[in-house]
């Protein structure tokens, strides 16, 4: 029962006194003689009767709100309307209802609907505007002396595609699409027993909505599902940001996200939609099939509908809700490696050195907290890392444009000689317990956490920075721990007579004196979330939940968003130091943290599973807006196979972002250290950094509109259900599909390719499938890994390198991809260039260019040029474009007429064809004499990228379907 107390517990106790008192009724009638046998039965009978009622009163549900009704309504001046809604009838269950609360919708953009619901007469907590700007919801009581005139039993507002409408008695509301009609929300209750009224206390809030069985959920994390990204119906989604490690299936991770994408197809067609609920306490969130049940241990509803209808629009408008996902400099495109347990910079040192001569990419060495002093922030090791040896490697990796990070946690070590803690208490930056800085413990051993509520800290925190960079030249931040995490839980004191360890290992063992808080409703609060998966206090290993922040705000309305205000103020401070754009990596995040963060999965396991799972992980943070996302490499812990870490370097070196990191009691799994891995890294990486050029033309698409680096399959194919919940193979742009291997021992993989023609980007060959798609085996020795480009594509791509700043300079290939055999066609393409350097990724004169690549292919007539939006910076940089490739056309005989600007082209040595072999073809009638498609290559150009261009040819002996 949803909307009821739980009373399993109750009938089991009731059945077991039954049971008992049966036994005993029996026993005592064979002993007992006839003349008491009256007395006897009356009382048990009497005893009997009341266990009948006390179990059929149990099973009977106890409802925990009686719901409201409309008592006015009328419309904002900002064009919304508002409304009181006043409660039924109150109980005590989980707290007293709050008897009048505010309603308001607003059709705030034409595809975004906001419905907020809060207390009338009291302010609440909700996620803080200056955190996550957006409009304001009007003010309390304004709409209290309204009239009822206008109020109607049931009425409808409409926007351009969603129509927002009310019952008023019992209180329930619904979002319909209008182009369609089909309803997208529907909070009155479906009369099933899993579906109650809506319940809004001070510490439970209830809500629910109708859903069509066919709908595909996707989103609300941070969780990981065995099935993959399709949600599926069950154990409750909770969501709290907690220091849980992506291995544990269905639990609250890291981060929080309460957000879904419904994909709905009719009739063929697809729709899809989002619903955000913004609200940052801790939450269950059931899905069942049929209905989405939302419990929320405080603060307020506050929905946003978003119409899509494409699953791109979708994240458009969501984005443009929370905030556009930062933009990442070239270098976070490439290789990353990183692990805890570099004891000291020779090793460092040793790490680059090897992978130059392994011959495998690498961009960004990191160091994890072992060059610290003591495991604080912001400090040096003297003997491990001395500073001028650091300077002088770092003056050397800068030098080739190679990059450097490192790990800072927000737990600040309590040590009165520590400058970082010292200046911080002067400042009084730390989140309090009783007026004190709430003591917790991490790495260093004992720390106060910073409240980057505070503008304060938010001022300390970068000025900290700004004195580390000075120390240190990093180029970006790695924020870690910040759920936030802490070894111990409840109030502590730095024990007097023990020594608490720091550091690695046993570390995380606490050793503060510490006695549980569970005095106030705060750490107590009635309703239980599913906390760490285990239905754990919520101040479990983290900030006691009654710790207080700035301006009163408790941690347990705050906690979640720890992370994401770290990240905002980090963010800051990385901006202020030399203008350039920051780079920063956080565990935990929450809606909007992609506007300042990456985010990687946290301490997975070197498993098959987890390398499977590191697939829907990364996808799903796509739809969360945040597009920068990767998972250790070859896993954290404990240590992965050699076929597991080939296989996984063929997943991770098209992660958005590709990192490989382990733990400190993990063997070493940089790519280097197996031949067979090293192999693999110099395919997959090969692969990924000649196509830089398309990822960073993602990650300014990302940056304009949303849109996901990896996506789904269902992001190019909506129509093609049979996608929906697939989680094995992803997209990184919209039409780059990678098909790994994902299991032990395989050399094959099943690979689903949706209708129509798809080129091996490794050997070209091509494969065809019908209306329907298909399931195709694709081979794939250890090696291996199958990376398709869809037809209609023209994708930029450049001849790679071992460092993203060299590859970055050379020659341009575009590779132009048609539907396999037809005589007419489109493609289109597109890149994107920049100053990376600049904070602001926009398209401006003089330090960006933008340009469209268009092809067509008719009569046998080939066609390809590019429009280009401010030429400047490419044209300056020197960019060329020295090779087209042509994938999918059909002819013989050799091309003529080779045109560039207009102007023939003589001497046959440019362009050449050749016959494309065809590995899986399903409706094509393929007559192997006229109609094979080819690969036309059009070599030796010296095409000015930057430069509108046009070219043509034509095909030999074409032949007209
Ligand atoms: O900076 C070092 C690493 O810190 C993070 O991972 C640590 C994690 O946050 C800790 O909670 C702990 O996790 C262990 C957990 O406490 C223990 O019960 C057991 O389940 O093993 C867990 C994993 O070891 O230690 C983690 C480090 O081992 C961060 O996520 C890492 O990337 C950092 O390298």
């Amino acid at each position: 029962m949803l909307n009821s107390l739980p009373n399993r517990s109750l009938n089991r106790a009731s059945y077991s006194l039954l049971t008992l008192l049966l036994v005993r009724l029996v026993t005592t009638m064979f002993y007992s003689a006839i003349s008491f046998l009256s007395l006897y039965l009356f009382n048990y009978l009497l005893i009997l009767l009341l266990c009948f009622l006390l179990v059929n009163s149990s099973s009977t549900p106890t409802k925990i709100g009686n719901g409201y009704r409309l008592i006015s309504i009328e419309e904002t001046p900002d064009g919304g309307i508002g409304g009181l809604l006043q409660v039924k009838q109150r109980n005590k269950i989980y707290g007293p209802d709050i008897p009048l609360l505010q309603l308001y919708a607003k059709h705030e953009t034409q595809d975004r609907l906001r419905v907020h619901i809060t207390d009338a007469e009291k302010q609440r907590w909700e996620m803080p505007y200056n955190l996550l700007p957006r409009e304001q919801a009007p003010a309390l009581k304004q709409t209290k002396g309204s009239s009822r005139k206008n109020l109607k039993t049931v009425r409808e507002y409409s926007g351009s595609e969603l129509i927002f409408s009310y019952i008023a008695d019992p209180f329930s509301f619904s979002v319909k699409r209008k182009s369609n009609g089909q309803t997208l929300f529907n909070s009155s209750s479906d009369g099933s027993d899993s579906f109650g009224v809506m319940v809004f206390k001070d510490q439970y809030l209830e809500i629910s909505t109708q859903l069509p069985n066919y709908a595909s959920l996707y989103g609300l994390g941070e969780n990981t599902q065995p099935h993959g990204i399709k949600l599926l119906p069950g154990d409750p989604y909770t969501l709290y940001t907690t220091d849980i490690s992506a291995i544990n299936l269905n639990a609250d991770l890291y981060g929080s996200h309460p957000v879904y994408m419904d994909l709905r197809n009719v009739k063929g067609q697809a729709y899809a939609h989002a619903v955000l609920l913004l609200n940052s306490n801790g939450m269950d969130v059931f899905y069942r099939g049929t209905s989405l049940t939302y419990k929320i241990i405080g603060g307020v509803f506050d929905f946003y509908f978003f119409s899509g209808p494409s699953p791109l629009a979708v994240v458009d408008q969501y984005t443009s809700l929370i905030g556009r996902p930062a933009a990442m400099p070239y270098w976070a495109f490439g290789f990353h490696q990183c692990r805890w347990g570099y004891h000291n910079l020779s090793v460092v040192e040793d790490v680059v050195e090897n992978y130059k001569r392994a011959q495998i990419p690498l961009d960004v060495i990191w160091n994890d907290d072992d060059h610290m002093d003591g495991h604080k922030d912001f400090t040096l090791n003297p003997n491990n890392y001395p500073r001028p040896k650091l300077l002088a490697f770092l003056e050397k990796i800068h030098s080739i444009g190679m990059k450097y990070i490192v790990i800072i946690d927000p737990g600040i070590g309590v040590n009165s000689s520590y400058g970082v803690y010292q200046r911080g208490i002067v400042n009084d930056v730390f989140i309090k317990y009783q007026g004190e800085p709430y003591l917790a413990q991490v790495w260093p051993g004992a720390v106060n956490f910073p409240d980057f509520l505070n503008p304060k800290t938010v001022e300390w925190w970068g000025d900290e920075i700004r004195r580390f960079h000075e120390l240190v030249p990093v180029d970006g931040l790695w924020i870690d721990m910040n759920e936030a995490s802490n070894f111990c839980s409840g109030l502590c004191k730095i024990p007097k007579d023990k020594q608490c360890p720091s550091g690695t290992g046993p570390g995380w063992v606490c050793c503060l004196d510490c006695k549980n808080i569970t005095k106030t409703r705060w750490d107590d609060p009635p309703y239980k979330i599913n906390a760490s998966g285990l239905q754990v206090p919520i101040g479990y290993k983290t900030i006691a939940t009654s710790a207080v922040h700035y301006n009163g705000v408790l941690e347990y309305d705050a906690h979640s968003i720890y992370g994401f205000s770290q990240a905002i103020a980090t963010h800051k401070a990385l901006q202020g130091l030399e203008g350039k754009r920051p780079f920063i990596l956080s565990r935990s995040t929450y809606v909007g943290s992609g506007k300042y963060a990456a985010h990687w999965t946290g301490d997975n396991k070197g498993t098959w599973e987890d390398l499977k799972y590191s697939i829907s992980n990364m996808i799903n943070f796509g739809i969360f807006g945040v597009p920068m996302v990767g998972s250790d490499i070859c896993g954290f812990y404990p240590a992965p196979t050699e076929e597991l870490c080939n296989r996984w370097i063929e997943v991770g070196a098209f992660y958005p972002f590709s990192r490989d990191h382990a733990n400190y009691y993990s063997p070493r799994q940089e790519l280097y250290q197996w031949d067979s891995v090293a192999q693999s890294a110099r395919n997959a990486l090969g692969m990924r950094y000649k196509i830089l050029p398309h990822l960073y033309t993602l990650n300014y698409e990302a940056h304009t509109t949303g849109a996901p680096i990896a996506r789904p399959l269902f992001f190019s194919f909506p129509d093609y259900s049979e996608c929906y919940g697939l989680s094995t193979q992803f997209l990184l742009g919209s039409s780059l599909m990678i098909s790994p291997v994902l299991e032990q021992g395989k050399t094959q993989v099943k690979a689903l390719f949706p209708p129509g023609s798809w080129y091996s980007m490794f050997n070209m060959t091509q494969i065809i499938t019908s209306q329907g798609g298909q399931y195709v085996t694709l081979d794939a020795p250890l090696h291996v890994v199958n990376v398709h480009l869809y037809q209609n594509s023209i994708l930029p791509m450049q001849q790679g390198g071992l460092i993203s700043k060299e590859a970055r300079m050379t020659p341009f290939t575009l590779l132009v991809t048609f539907p396999a055999g037809a005589s007419n066609g489109k493609a289109a393409g597109k890149l994107f260039l920049d100053d990376d350097e600049l904070q602001e990724m926009k398209l401006a004169s003089g330090s960006a260019t933008y340009v469209d690549f268009y092809a067509t292919v008719s009569q046998g007539t080939v066609k390809l040029w590019s429009e280009v939006q401010e030429s400047k910076f490419a044209l300056d940089k020197g960019w060329k474009i020295g090779k087209v490739t042509v994938l999918g056309l059909v002819g013989s005989g050799a091309p003529s007429s080779l045109e560039v600007e207009g102007k023939p082209v003589t001497g046959a040595s440019n362009i050449e064809l050749s016959s494309l072999e065809q590995k899986y073809i399903t409706n094509l009638e393929v007559d192997d004499e006229k109609k094979r498609s080819m690969v036309v290559e059009v070599d030796g150009l010296e095409i000015p990228v930057g430069k509108n261009f046009t070219m043509s040819w034509k095909m030999g002996s074409a032949v007209e379907h």
